[in-house]
């Protein structure tokens, strides 16, 4: 197995409510077995979130490894000067550049501690659309960052491609809405926070559910937590080393009538031993190509599905501009089947 990180790090707690994630097997997802291909979308239907197991598949290993350069990597960005990030900051793009939110704690200089994202888009880094100017360190690596989006979208294809088959859609039906060279809201995030103490009101404005199709997320600490749906706990997710934690998003809750869930989480300072470290995640988000048009699709088990009030009327808006609304403007919150539950601060 390609080697992870994680052991290098003081370890998660035990005795932590832990959430009851099942673990895919990709390998075994690759191959079409058949158990784990229902495993796969009882998860999706339930919860919404499980750990892909990339152990086994060349794909899983290299998506691992990458995993692991880029966080590597981004420990470098985020340790550059701050007027160096930027540079490369919001005043270029409001979304796919580096981003920052100052925290009411300061370093021993006095200065202002931050959590901080950088995001860089698919089409950038496949050549799809213009190049947004990025810092050397982000433009030398390109060739990581490429076979990390090739590796990541690979295995989103396979896992669009499985529920394709289980929801009964024509042959392609997902793939036609995601197609790689088409130009979508697919990115890499890096994420970077210090230690901090909990805070009620900073957590809770965090909480979300991601807007698009699927996730792909690594993180080395403990800290991302769901709120369980049957007892509405929040629990800790653990990370596991050579595991990726995949989350569903609202986008395919929408095409599917609600048939697929994607599950609200947070992310909490470490816990336990982890607290006093700086938490990294590596986030893939798939997004749907800017022009879908946001609405159930037809055919197959969404046929099945009953219809919601007022359904028919409500205003057809395509994937960029949900994208735009959700993480900005007036369709903020948290996304379930009871309808949208707005909230302050974007989602993801
Ligand atoms: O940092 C994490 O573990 C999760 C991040 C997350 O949920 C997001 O960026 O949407
Ligand atoms: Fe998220």
């Amino acid at each position: 197995m390609v080697g992870t990180i994680h052991h290098t790090l003081p370890s998660f707690p035990e005795g932590l409510p832990t959430a009851p994630l099942v673990s895919v097997n990709l390998a075994r997802l690759e191959s079409s077995d058949p158990s784990e291909s229902e495993a796969f979308y009882t998860a999706c239907k339930n919860l919404g979130f499980f750990y892909l197991d990339c152990t086994g598949s060349k794909l899983g290993e290299e998506i691992v490894q990458g995993a692991e350069q880029l966080h590597a990597l981004q420990q470098v960005f985020f340790n550059l000067p701050a007027e160096e990030k930027e540079r490369y900051g919001q005043s270029m793009d409001k979304f796919y550049a580096y981003r920052y939110t100052e925290l009411d704690i300061r370093d021993p200089n006095g200065v202002p501690l931050r959590t901080e994202n950088y995001n860089l888009k698919k089409d950038d880094v496949l050549g799809n659309c213009p190049r947004l100017p990025c810092h050397p360190l982000i433009s030398t690596n390109q060739p990581l960052f490429k076979s990390y989006v090739l590796n990541c979208r690979a295995a989103i294809d396979l896992m669009l491609h499985t529920l394709n088959t289980h929801l009964q859609l024509a042959e392609g039906t997902l793939a036609s809405l995601h197609r790689i060279d088409h130009l979508s809201g697919d990115h890499v995030r890096f994420t970077q926070a210090p230690p901090r103490p909990w805070d009620d009101k900073r957590i809770s404005a965090g909480e979300h559910t991601d807007f698009g199709s699927i996730t792909i997320l690594f993180n080395w600490l403990g800290g991302l937590q769901i709120r369980r749906p049957d007892n509405d706990e929040w629990v800790y997710v653990r990370p596991v080393p050579g595991s990726a934690v995949v989350n569903l998003g609202d986008a395919l809750v929408k095409f599917t009538a609600c048939i697929l869930r994607s599950n609200i989480h947070r992310v909490v300072p470490a816990p336990g031993p982890q607290a006093g470290l700086m938490r990294h995640s590596l986030v893939y988000f798939s997004r749907p190509e800017n022009e879908v048009i946001m609405k159930r699709l037809r055919g197959g088990l969404v046929d099945d599905q009953p219809h919601k009030e007022g359904e028919e009327e409500e205003e057809e808006i395509n994937s960029h501009e949900w994208i735009m609304r959700r993480a900005y403007g007036d369709l903020r919150g948290i996304y379930t089947s009871k309808g949208l539950e707005p909230r302050g601060t974007p989602a993801a």
